[in-house]
Formats: structure tokens, C-alpha cells, sequence
């Protein structure tokens, strides 16, 4: 697993990537969330990985631990480099979860980091309040989970930046903090609530970012790709 910005490849369809992805001519680090994974099933990752990239599978389950742990022995077997769930399913799911991977994970081949949602970088403090009933400070319930997925012995967590330098400094440096909500400067927020730019997240404890519409939705993508790549890597 390489620390390139990960791009999300939020399309509706196998073509799209494809199409999306030929305007690069280098390896990269991608995402494969829900849109397209419901839509194209396994067999897009496969493309994706022929392809020469590296892979985030972001499907964040959350379900009852013997259905998680059986549902991501299956996904171990697509080879991909990261792969998520929700800290909310509690620690005997991520438990499940990872031993789930590691059943699947054929010997010889790596196993692929597995790291836990803590609040979505959507989420308000006000709607952690109100909607989830969770009376504290989103800090604190950021860091819990964070800390509670430790325990269970997962790589890391999703956060946003704003949480990144303080999870590291609790569970430490080698405790991935992949942080999505990530805009150039000046850039349209959309849903997205706690954002930041690269350069603020390499300065403020981030081990990996995600990028989707910033580059994606972008007049040309790989100089904005590009832009990113310079300020993550403060260039
Ligand atoms: O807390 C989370 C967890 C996952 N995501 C995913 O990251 C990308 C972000 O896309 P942008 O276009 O850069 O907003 C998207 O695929 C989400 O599903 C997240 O944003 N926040």
C-alpha cells in the first residue's frame, strides 16, 4: 500500500472508470465505495487491480458480527489493499471483521489493512447530539471509537482531520488516520462537513487522504490530481 492521495472513483459504472482512469499514466491509490460496487460487483475491483492500482474497498459494514466476519472473508479474496467497517458495530464486530480477513487472506498473500468509521465527515457535533443521542463533544466520541477500535485490533480508523493529530498522539503514530472531506482551497464543500485541505491534513496527523470530487469533478483531473500530490506532499 503506497501513501499516494486515494481517489475516490465515485462513478456509476465499469466504463466510466475505465474512461476516468486512462487519463493517468502512473499507479495509483483508489477508492471503490458503494455506488459502484452495487452497481459493477467484484468484478470491477479485479479490473481496477489489473489496471496496475492500488485498492481501497469502502463498503463500511455494519451488521452483526458472524455476518460481518463472513462477509469480509469473501472480500479478502479480491486482493484489495484496505478495506472498512463501522466502529458504531462495536468491538466483538471488528474483531469479527479482522478475523474474518485473516481466514480469507490466502497464505502468501498480504493481508489488507482493515480500519473503522468513526463519525462520518458529513456528521455535525449538533447532529451527534441530536440525531445519535451521543452527549458529547464529537472529539470525544471520535476518539473513543478510535479507541475502542484499537482494542479490537484493527490498523486504523477514518476521521476527519480535524481528529487525525489526536488519535495519533492516543493510539499511536503507526495507528492509520485516513481522512476523507478533503477540498483544494476555496473549493465547494457539497455534504461534506469537517473538510480541510492536504497541506492542512499533513500537517495535522494525516496518514492517508481521500479525494473524490475535487478531483473528479474537476475541468481536467490529473493537474488537479497534480495539485494535490504537490500540497500533500508539501512540494
Ligand atoms: O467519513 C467518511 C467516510 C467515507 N467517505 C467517502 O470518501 C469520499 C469523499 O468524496 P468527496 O467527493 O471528496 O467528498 C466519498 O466516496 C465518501 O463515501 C467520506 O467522505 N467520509
Amino acid at each position: 500500500m503506497n501513501n499516494k492521495p486515494i481517489i475516490a472513483l465515485d462513478f456509476p459504472s465499469e466504463k466510466d472508470v475505465v474512461q476516468f482512469l486512462k487519463q493517468f499514466h502512473e499507479p495509483l491509490f483508489v477508492k471503490i465505495g458503494m455506488e459502484l460496487y452495487l452497481q459493477e460487483g467484484p468484478s470491477v475491483v479485479a479490473k481496477v487491480k489489473e489496471l496496475g492500482h492500488d485498492v481501497f474497498l469502502d463498503l463500511k459494514l455494519h451488521d452483526i458480527p458472524n455476518t460481518v466476519k463472513s462477509a469480509m472473508k469473501g472480500l479478502a479474496r479480491l486482493g484489495v489493499d484496505l478495506v472498512n467497517v463501522h466502529a458504531a458495530g462495536g468491538i466483538n464486530m471488528m474483531q469479527g471483521a479482522l478475523e474474518g480477513l485473516e481466514a480469507g487472506t490466502s497464505p502468501g498473500q498480504k493481508r489488507a489493512a482493515l480500519i473503522a468509521v468513526t463519525q462520518l465527515t458529513s456528521t455535525t457535533e449538533q447532529q451527534i447530539w441530536d440525531e445519535q443521542k451521543i452527549q458529547v463533544p464529537l472529539i470525544e466520541s471520535v476518539l473513543h471509537y478510535a479507541k475502542i477500535t484499537k482494542q479490537a485490533g484493527l490498523d486504523g480508523v477514518v476521521c476527519s482531520v480535524h481528529e487525525a493529530g489526536l488519535i495519533g498522539e492516543a493510539c499511536g503514530d503507526a495507528f492509520l488516520r485516513v481522512t476523507p472531506g478533503i477540498r483544494l482551497a476555496g473549493g465547494e464543500s457539497h455534504d461534506q462537513k469537517r473538510v480541510a485541505t492536504p497541506d492542512y491534513a499533513r500537517n495535522n496527523g494525516s496518514s492517508l487522504i481521500v479525494v473524490g470530487r475535487a478531483i473528479t469533478n474537476a475541468q481536467d483531473p490529473v493537474s488537479a490530481y497534480k495539485t494535490v500530490v504537490d500540497l500533500w506532499e508539501e512540494k
